[in-house]
This record gives structure tokens, sequence and C-alpha cells, in this order.
């Protein structure tokens, strides 16, 4: 026997394309909008649960399911392609009858048909993938120690916040906290007493902020809350009442023991981040120099 004889002889496409994990697909849309597929064959879970011959006559009851924020997305996709022919590639979340809908990647060409477009390509389920990306993006904006978010993920939700509230004229403020002594606790208490002291805070302050504030670790013993649609004067009391319930509290080390020097600053409209905070620190570092365990602001 020879070595060809054990390579299996070349199969045509129909009899391979059943076996693919994912779709071959023919899409048509017409230039009224309707939409069909004219092929849709593979060996994606997917099309199990899904009626092929109805989808022959009319796709738009499936591309209906899709979530809200799918459903756009994916029809803006298309309109793109069909205006400018330019390749289909997005992804969207099909529901599934058990359990989690799955994350589906779709690539087509276009192509100018009777009546509308056509698009041949392929769809292939990234479930796995995507959750995979989803815990690299968490694992890179959280502060391992604290679970908090980072200076990362703070800086790129600040940016957005100004953004909003430079458009729209609403306050957004800042606090940036610090521990007193935080080396003496250390050096007092060891540094996993230390380490315990931070993850504590993080869980307080979280407490006693709404889900729309955003508390992250910026390095060290150093903290940041930012707080949209808050003005100055409710921040500068917001952080006197968490000041105030670190100081009463028990960290492990004894009442008292752990206080905080917090700065406030106010974004103003169109300025450059770098400014508030740097107001924020220098309203933090006038805390320091009064003594400790208070507020500073600078407007
Ligand atoms: N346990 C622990 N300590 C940390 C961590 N990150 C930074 N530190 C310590 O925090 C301390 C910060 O000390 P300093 O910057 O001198 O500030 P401080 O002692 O708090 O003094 P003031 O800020 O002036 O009140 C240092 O001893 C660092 O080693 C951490 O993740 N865990």
């Amino acid at each position: 026997m020879s070595v060809n004889d054990a390579i299996p002889a070349p199969q045509s496409a129909d009899h391979l394309v059943p076996h693919i994990p994912g779709v071959v697909f023919q899409f048509y849309r017409s230039h009224c909008g309707k939409m069909r597929f004219n092929y849709l064959e593979g060996g994606g879970a997917a099309l199990k649960y899904i009626d092929r011959q109805q989808l022959a006559l009319d796709a738009s009851q499936l591309v209906r399911q899709l979530t809200n924020i799918d459903y756009p997305k994916i029809m803006s996709a298309i309109e793109r392609s069909a205006r400018w022919m330019m390749p289909l590639s997005t992804r969207f979340r099909l529901p599934f009858p058990k359990g989690k809908p799955h994350w589906i990647a779709v690539s087509a060409k276009p192509e100018p048909a009777v009546g509308g477009v056509c698009w041949n390509g392929l769809m292939m389920d990234i479930t796995d993938q995507v959750a995979e990306e989803s815990r690299l993006r968490k694992l890179c904006d959280t502060d391992p120690l604290t679970g908090l978010p980072n200076r990362r993920k703070l800086m790129a939700h600040l940016t957005h916040l100004s953004s909003l509230s430079a458009r729209h004229g609403t306050p957004l403020s800042i606090m940036m906290l610090d521990i007193d002594h935080f080396k003496q606790l250390n050096d007092r208490w060891g540094h996993l007493e230390g380490d315990n002291v931070l993850k504590l805070l993080a869980t307080k302050t979280q407490a006693l902020l709404r889900s729309e504030d955003m508390v992250a670790r910026m390095g060290g013993e150093e903290f940041m809350v930012v707080l949209p649609l808050t003005p100055l004067q409710q921040c500068h009391k917001l952080a006197d009442r968490l000041r105030d319930s670190v100081a009463c509290y028990d960290f492990g080390v004894g009442v008292g023991q752990v206080t905080l020097s917090i700065g406030v600053a106010e974004y103003r409209c169109g300025e450059p981040l770098t400014n508030l905070i740097e107001r924020a620190d220098k309203a933090l570092y006038g805390a320091k120099d009064i003594g400790r365990d208070c507020v500073c602001l600078l407007p």
C-alpha cells in the first residue's frame, strides 16, 4: 500500500459542509427589506434549533429575536455592507431555547442580486472566545487585592463621564482619598493586616455609594471616587460621611486607628482631566497638611 492510498480522496463541498464547526450561508435582502436565507448548512449547534425551511422563506422573525442591542447593530451592519458593497463582519447573541444565548460571529461578502443584495459567508459560534475576552478584560481593569476597578478602568470611565458632563452641563465631582499614616499601620500590624484594611475600606466605601458611582484603587493606599450628577457641596458632604464612618470603625486594629484624608473637586466644563485630578490631589495634600482625618475642597 502506498502513502497516497492512506489519504482520503477529495470530497465535494456538499459532503464536507455538514461536518465543519460553523455554518455556510447565502443571505438575501431585497431593496424593500425582505430577508431570507437561500442556503444555510453546516455543523454548528445553532442549526439544531433553527427552522431552516422558515428561514428560506423569511428571515425577519429570526432577526427580531435578537436583543435590543444586537438588532439595531446587525441591521446597520447589513445596511452599510449593502450600501458600500463592503464585507459584512459583526457578532451577535443568538437566543438558545435552553441556557444562555450563544455568541455568533458573521463574516460575509456582498454581491448585487436581482432586486437586492446577496451575501455569501460563514457564521461561527464564538461563545467560548467571548467569555475568555471578557475574563481578560476584567483582569486588565481590576485591582487584584480589593477587586475594585483599577486606575486604567477609572480613567476610561472618567473620560466618558466628563464628556457627558460637558455635553449636558451636568455636575461631576471626584474624591481623592488616602489612608493616614498607612506605613505606620503596616509597620505595627504587618502587611497582611494592612492588606485587610485596604480590602475592608474598599467594601465600606462601595457600600456607601450609589450604583452609578465608582470607587477605584489608584495604587498603594490611594483611592478615587467618581460621582456623576453630583455637585461639589454634595460630594463634600458624602466625603465627610465616609471619613466619619471610617474613623468610627474597627478595621481589626482598634477604633480610630484607620483614618482618611480626602480631597474633593468638581469638573469644570471642557477642562482637561489632568486639571481636575490635580485639584483633587492638591485638596488631598491640603487635608494632610491641616492634620489628616479631614476633607478639603477645591472648587
Ligand atoms: N499592606 C499594604 N501596604 C501597601 C500596599 N501598597 C502600598 N502600601 C504601603 O503604604 C505605605 C504608604 O506610605 P506613605 O506613602 O509614606 O504614606 P502614609 O504612611 O500613609 O503617610 P501619609 O499619607 O502622609 O498619611 C507604604 O508603606 C507602602 O508600603 C499594599 O497593597 N498593601
